[in-house]
Formats: C-alpha cells, structure tokens, sequence
C-alpha cells in the first residue's frame, strides 16, 4: 500500500503557507535582538496571519503582470478568462466535477466557448491553464510546435498510480518501443477478428433466440479484450466464453434456466478486471479535472490502490508467463539478456517488450497502457456505430447492402473488401465525430509561445511556460463553424460528399479522434480493420437492430429534462455519454436484432 498523494501535497502546501510567518517572526525576533526593538505581540501576530494571504497576492498579481508584459513583448493577448464566482474559481472546479458525473460530455466547455469564444483561460487556484477547441490552436500544439508540448509532469503524476511509465504517460523512447508491432503487415490479422467476430456473434444470438435484450457495449468490449489479448500476448482471457448479463428486468429466476445452469455466477477474472480497471480510469479523470490540487481529494488512500491490486492480479501471471518463457529461450541458447531487435516476426508485442527489457514493472506499464488503447476505444466506437445503426434504420440499410454487394452474406472480408467499402469507412468516420472516445486530453507548454487568435485581425495568444493546454476533440468535432450548420447530425455522407472539399480538405485538423502530429494513435489502421470487420460480420447475420432502453438499468438513461434544457444532441440523444479516460455509454447500450433470412442451417451466417 502507498502513501496517500495526498499527504506529502499536504506537507508541502503547509511548508508554503508557514513560510511567510516564519519569515515575520524570525524577522521581530531578530530585530528585537539587535536593536532591542520590542514589536507588540498582537503586531506580530498580526503581521504573521496576514502574511500569507498577502504573499499569495503579491505573487498573483507580480505573475499576472509578468505575463502581460511577456505578451506585449510579442505583440500577443491573453486569451478570454473564463471567472467562477468563488474564491479562486473553486466553484469552476466543482462544474467540471459535477458534469462527469451527472452531465452531457464537455457540458462545462461548451458554455465557455458559446460565451467566451472557442479558447478560454482558466485560473483554478490562480493557476493559469487554457482549453479549446480550435483546430489550429490544437494543430500548433501536436503538430507544429510539437516539441514546446508535452504530457508533463501534472499529467504524469496524477496518471502515475495506474498508468506507470507507460506510452500515453511518457513523453520519449516508448513509442520507439511498441511502434514495429503496428506496421500493415500485423495489423491485418482476419483469421483473429473472423474467429472472435464469430464467437461474438454467436453468443448474441443464443441470447436473443431466447428472448431477451443484449448489452452490446459488454459484449463488443469482451469481443475487443480477448481480440485485444490474443493479439498482443498470445494468452487469451476468453471473456466471450462468460456468460452475458441480463437485463436489469428480465433475469431469469433459478428455475426458468436450463437444468445445470449455475444460479449466480461470481465474476470472472477478466471481468473483474474490466471493472477495476474502469474504476480506476474514473478516478483518473476526477484527477485530471482537478488539475493541480487533485492530491487533497486522496489525503487517507490512494483512491486507485484497490483497484489496481486487481488489475495487477489479473496482469502478473501473463507478464511471469512471458519471462518465464524468455529464460526458458536463453537457457537452451535462444535470446540471451535484454537486447535491442527489429526481429519481430512472429513475435506478440510482449514477447517483443520482453527481449528489450525484463523490468517487471515497466512491462506491467508498458502492457497496461497499450490493453486501454487497445480495448475501450474499438469497443466504445463500435458502441456508438450499433447505436447510430439503430437510431437510423436508412443508414442501416445503406450498410447493410453494401456489406452484401461487396463480401455476400456469408464471406469473410479481406483488407482489400474493406478498403473498397467506402459507406462502411464513412459510417466509422461520421461515430467518431459525434463521439470520439478519448474527447478531452491535455500538453503542458515548456517555453513560453504564442498560439493562433481564430481572429484574423486579433493578437495571437501569449502561452505562458508550464502551461496546462486542455484540448476538447469532441466540442471541435460539433462546432458548426467547423463542419457547418449540420454539425449535429448523424450523416455519414459528409464524408463522402462536396462537405469533404467544403470542410474537411480546408482543414483536416478538424477531425482527430486519433490525434495527430509525431503522436498519433499507433494503433489507428489495426481499429479501422478490427471495428470494420466486426462490422460487416454483424450486417451479414443481423437483417435489422433497434435499441432495447427498456433492458437498461432506468436510472443509466438520459435524464427527461434535457429534452428541454440540453444543447445539440444532449436533447435527443437516447444514451447517456460518460467518460472516464475513454468515452462509454452509462449502464451498456442494451439491443435487440433480427437475424437475417436464408442463414444456413445452424441459422448462422458466420461459419462457427
Ligand atoms: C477507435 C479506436 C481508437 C481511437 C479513437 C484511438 C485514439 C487514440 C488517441 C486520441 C491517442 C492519443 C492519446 C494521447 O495523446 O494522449 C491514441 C494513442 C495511442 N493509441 Fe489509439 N486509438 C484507437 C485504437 C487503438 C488501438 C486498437 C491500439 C492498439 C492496439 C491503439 C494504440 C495506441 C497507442 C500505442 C497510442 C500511444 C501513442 C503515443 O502516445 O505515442 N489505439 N489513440
């Protein structure tokens, strides 16, 4: 067990706050016995409470002036400020708190932009950071002026107790280290999606033959997991071999199973993993939002300590397994030690990681990070698509025929099936948009620079060094200035139509769900190729979807009022969006779908 973070902030905001009064009293004290000079006690006392609020001023209003200053020297302003209405706009910190948990994604910031323009300055506790979701401010910081951004050291810290040292924690060698396993050759791994997308889908349809409603958000996350786990470790957790949860409102009872069904199942390692690991996510992102003061909220645990006991008991064996077989290789005059290679044939990527290091705990890392990046964004994305799927039945139908023109309705897709399927690749494109799955992230300046004013006539930005630049994908993804007066509709043919030339070919940085620069996602063209074809194998099986709410648990649900009070899609919207590092839907997205006709006679359309 660790230290609590928030005990060592504690010590150390304290030493701060006594500085000043130390400084006062040792001051009297000095001159009284130098100069005999007796200060009043009560004029001591004084002195020393009011010195550290005064202190505090001081340095704020010294830095604020500081900061004006730099920016006049580079003929540069200060973005808008965002206020709060509280002592150091605590009460702004509390809004962004409260929208994670009962809100509508980036509720806070949309306000913001709406009000104050589309970058805004926030000073939580004084402290100077910024947020947007302007396109060419977020191209400067991951692509033009990539080197003035890093993760940084707020970020790390407040990242550190789950994801290590791992690539999304790290600013250097990491990416060098995984990046071989992403090249075209590996990425196009069908015989695993085809054997997965099977067993998916064939889990889904016993459940509907037997009435009931499947949460597709639980199954496509176990369908991406074992994908996720074969793929990278060779050592499947075969989550898909578990039994599906049921609906909140149909359980069977113990007597309507089939004789021999166990009653109550405890949960699986893989599943208890799944569930620790989001737990630990969520906290992380309450971390982030806090910003700097995050460690006061853990002042008696580490809030992802018991979550991460079980996510490193589900880990551990795998990473033991895999040393194991690294000694067994050098001790019959294989690899020997930990060396640097390109030769990565037929290796997993932990096989690979294990010849370049044997440290425990930077495998640990090192597989943690990549498990996140592999499994919660394919399966929250292919969410989203069912869920986009259901809400527009044309859609839908488009899919589906070209799903059977171009692969028929039993074949299995290839690489160059999926390149052709152009509809396919826009539906993927258009769920993405609407929502990205990791729809905020953050780089801290390093030196002081300026960034683009969205006015042509306006002062570029002065961004201060040390500097906290938040950046919202998701709010850029809806601004209609960007992708025009529809920008709230789910319309896949803006990727396919004069929209293209109109606003994507202007600027391509106006869509990045997966980043962009010399850190975009490694793992972008194996995504495209595992969420199309899962895709296509669902459209082949299934003939129709539609959406089950009623299978949901009643309180995950969009609450009623934002019918009337939400903004863009918040007031239709039929699921509720919540985001921990990654976005997912609150309480599953539980379905129905209709098998399609002329199956073959184990009434699968996929060979099992
Ligand atoms: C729909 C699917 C996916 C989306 C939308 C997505 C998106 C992203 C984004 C936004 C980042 C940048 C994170 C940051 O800078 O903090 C990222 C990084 C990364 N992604 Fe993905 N990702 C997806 C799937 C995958 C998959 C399937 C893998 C691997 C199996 C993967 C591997 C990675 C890795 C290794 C990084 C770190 C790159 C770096 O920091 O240098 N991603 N991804």
């Amino acid at each position: 067990m660790s230290i609590p973070p928030g005990v060592s902030f504690v010590l150390r905001v304290l030493l701060v706050l006594c500085f000043a009064p130390a400084c006062v009293v040792t001051a009297a004290s000095l001159l009284w016995r130098t100069t005999l000079l007796t200060i009043p006690t009560s004029l001591v006392i004084f002195l020393a409470v009011i010195s550290t609020p005064l202190a505090i001023c001081v340095r704020v209003s010294y830095r604020q002036w500081k900061y004006q200053r730099a920016a006049a020297r580079l003929g540069a302003i200060l973005p808008p400020r965002w206020a709060g209405k509280r002592l150091g706009n605590l009460d702004l910190t509390k809004q962004m708190l409260q929208t994670m948990k009962t809100g509508y994604t980036a509720d806070f910031a949309w306000k913001a932009f709406n009000n104050l323009g589309n970058t805004v300055q926030i000073n939580i506790l004084w402290d100077t950071s910024y947020m947007t979701c302007d396109p060419n401010i977020i191209k400067c910081v991951l692509a033009t002026e990539f080197n003035n951004y890093e993760k940084g050291d707020i970020f790390k810290q407040q990242m550190a107790s789950v994801l290590g040292t791992g690539v999304f924690n790290s600013d250097g060698w990491h990416r060098a280290m995984t990046r071989p396993f992403f090249n075209k050759d590996r990425i196009s791994h069908f015989e695993l999606f085809d054997r997965r997308s099977v067993q998916a889908i064939a889990k889904m349809t016993e459940r509907f033959r037997s009435g009931y409603a499947v949460d597709f958000q639980d199954l496509v996350s176990r369908f991406t997991i074992d994908s996720a786990t074969e793929f990278l470790f060779d050592s499947c957790v075969d989550s898909l071999q578990q039994p599906l949860p049921y609906p909140h409102n149909g359980r069977p009872t113990p007597f309507a199973q089939p004789a021999g069904a166990p009653v109550a199942l405890a949960p699986s390692r893989a599943e208890a993993f799944a569930t620790a690991f989001m737990r630990a996510q969520i906290v992380l992102a309450e971390r982030a939002t806090m910003g700097r003061i995050w460690p006061l909220f853990e002042t008696r645990k580490n809030r992802t300590d018991e979550y991460m006991c079980v996510v490193n008991e589900y880990l551990d064996p795998i990473l033991k397994d895999a040393l194991r077989r690294k000694e067994m290789a050098s001790s019959e005059g294989g690899v020997s030690g930990d060396k640097q290679s390109d030769d990565i044939d037929g290796e997993t990527l932990l096989d690979h990681l294990v010849r370049l290091t044997s440290d425990p705990v930077v495998l640990r890392d090192e597989v943690l990070n990549i498990l996140i990046a592999g499994r919660d964004t394919t399966a929250g994305t292919l969410t989203f698509a069912v869920y986009f799927l259901c809400m527009y039945p044309e859609v839908f139908k488009r899919l589906r025929a070209e799903v059977l023109e171009n692969v028929g309705s039993r074949g299995r897709p290839t690489y160059a099936d999926i390149k052709e399927m152009r509809y396919l690749r826009a539906v993927i494109n258009e769920t993405m948009r609407l929502y990205p799955v990791v729809p905020f992230n953050i780089r801290l300046s390093i030196n002081e620079s300026t960034l683009p004013n969205p006015d042509p006539n306006g002062k570029p930005f002065y961004v201060p060094p040390k500097t906290m630049v938040t950046y919202t994908v998701f709010g850029m993804h809806r601004r209609k200035e960007y992708w025009g007066p529809d920008a709230d509709e789910f319309d896949p043919d803006r990727f396919l139509d004069e929209r293209v030339a109109k606003y994507l070919t202007k600027n391509p940085f106006i869509f990045l769900p997966f980043n962009a620069g010399p850190r975009i996602c490694l793992g972008q063209q194996f995504a495209y190729n595992e969420m199309s074809f899962f895709l296509i194998k669902l459209l082949q099986h299934f003939s129709a979807m539609q959406l089950a709410p009623e299978a949901a648990p009643p309180e995950s649900l969009p609450p009623a009022e934002w019918a009337s009070t939400g903004w863009g899609r918040k007031r239709f919207e039929r699921f509720w969006p919540k985001s921990h590092l990654t976005l997912y839907s609150n309480g599953g997205m539980w379905v129905k779908m209709t098998e399609a006709d002329g199956l073959g006679k184990d009434g699968l359309a996929v060979d099992i």
